[in-house]
């Protein structure tokens, strides 16, 4: 793959694909890693005298403009951490975009509203992410590669423009991959994988290239319900994957055959409803094991004992791969499972990977010390599909 050195972008516009997906609360920024990661490749581009286009997604629009996901308060933050400012443009590809990189001197830089308020940035048809990916190429000369949180989703702006513009790998994803291929050569052993949050049919799938990779998966957040219910225990109406059963089923199985050890929580925090994340109010919940969760509560983090249970697998770790939080962690009554876990890495001597936005969010506002980690990767989805050995579209795309 070319480096940004590689390329000659001085004067010239390069469009940056960067993963600036923070996680936001009433419109402010509750912590701005993925923003921090990808500034110096920023920052280099500046003082090269390129014309620098950044453009990322930020939550999940459908398609359209919808104001909660706008990127506004990512470019004022943005200007911060570059000591100047970054002109927001309130569209992608439409006439605040031309306008806006139309006007950049050398040197200045642009972020697009978020791609992802068009459709056809994360089209299945690939005529139609090729036509976007061609609005977007009307807007560079060059195309940076940064976004690695994203590489695994074969959007329009991860995958179809990089072939329309020479392009070339940026610093954040090249160093993500450095330390992440360590974990996919020779593992110090026991090698333990801990999966949680929210996005559960996204990552369940990993399980079954961990099975033959792990020593010790543990399983909680949002995840755990689905292997719950797979083992036969009511889970009220938490977070469950209903088709995804029976392959977890298959995978329980499966690591009884391989000899992996699957940890689930003994017991988990339960309450009537998702608690309220602006005030932060005082949550009304209860503690059950997980053979007794109520038809009419869901699980919101693993109880006290899984805690223990979950640091002690933890403590004679040699690598730790983890990604999801154990709970809602942004409501500080469901916080602990997230922090033990948090705490478990550190007290044991293992080389620990913790990856994804809202798991590196976690860490840091918990306020544990990232520097303390091994590596806080910037993505989730993106190291497992990594660590599975999958081709990933956005480095396919910059291979060439
Ligand atoms: N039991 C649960 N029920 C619902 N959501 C949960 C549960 N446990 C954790 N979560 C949520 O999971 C989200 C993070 O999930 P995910 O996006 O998969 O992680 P990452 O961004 O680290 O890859 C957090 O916002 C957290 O509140
Ligand atoms: O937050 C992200 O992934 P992650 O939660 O797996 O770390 C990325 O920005 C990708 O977002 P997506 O999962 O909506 O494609």
């Amino acid at each position: 793959m070319k480096t940004i050195e590689d390329l000659d972008v001085a004067g010239r516009r390069v469009f940056v694909r960067a993963d600036l997906n923070v996680p936001l609360s009433d419109g402010t920024i509750t912590d701005d890693g993925r923003i921090r990661a990808v500034a110096p490749t920023i920052a280099k581009l500046v003082e090269r005298g390129a014309k620098v286009v950044v453009a990322s997604h930020l939550g999940r629009p459908k398609g359209a403009p919808d104001p909660q996901f706008s990127l506004a308060p990512v470019a004022a933050r943005l200007g911060e951490l570059l000591g100047k400012p970054v002109a927001f443009a309130t569209d992608t590809v439409g006439e605040s975009a031309k306008a806006t990189v139309a006007a950049l001197a050398d040197g200045e830089v642009t972020l697009l509203e978020n791609l992802r308020f068009n459709a056809g940035e994360t089209s299945k048809d690939d005529a139609e992410r090729t036509a976007f990916a061609g609005q977007l190429a009307e807007l560079a000369d060059l195309y940076v590669g940064d976004g690695f949180g994203a590489v695994h989703r074969k959007h329009a702006s991860v995958f179809d423009l990089p072939a329309l513009l020479p392009h070339a790998v940026g610093d954040l994803i090249a160093t993500e991959v450095g330390v992440l291929k360590r974990l996919t050569e020779d593992v110090a052993r026991p090698y333990v994988v801990v999966l949680g949050g929210a996005k559960v049919s996204d990552k369940v799938g990993v399980i079954e290239n961990l099975l033959q990779k792990a020593d010790r998966i543990l399983i909680g957040g949002g995840m755990v319900y689905t292997f719950l219910k797979a083992q036969g225990h009511e889970v009220g109406v938490s977070l469950l994957q209903e088709d995804q059963i029976p392959t977890v089923q298959g995978y329980l199985a499966e690591a009884k055959e391989r000899g992996v050890e699957f940890v689930l929580p003994t017991d988990v925090l339960v309450s009537t409803g998702f608690p309220d994340l602006k005030t932060k109010a005082p949550a009304t919940f209860s503690v059950v094991g997980v053979d007794a969760i109520p038809a009419d509560q869901l699980g919101l983090d693993i109880g006290p004992e899984s805690c223990e249970l979950f640091a002690a697998k933890l403590a004679d770790a040699k690598t730790v791969f983890w990604n999801g939080p154990m709970g809602v962690f942004e409501h500080p009554d469901y916080a602990a499972g997230t922090k033990a876990v948090a705490q478990g890495l550190l007290d044991s001597d293992a080389f620990s990977v913790v990856g994804g936005g809202d798991s590196a969010a976690a860490v840091r506002i918990l306020g544990f010390d990232e520097t303390k980690f091994g590596h806080i990767s910037t993505g989730g989805g993106a190291s497992l599909e990594y660590l599975e050995g999958k081709q990933l579209p956005g480095l396919t795309a910059l291979e060439g």
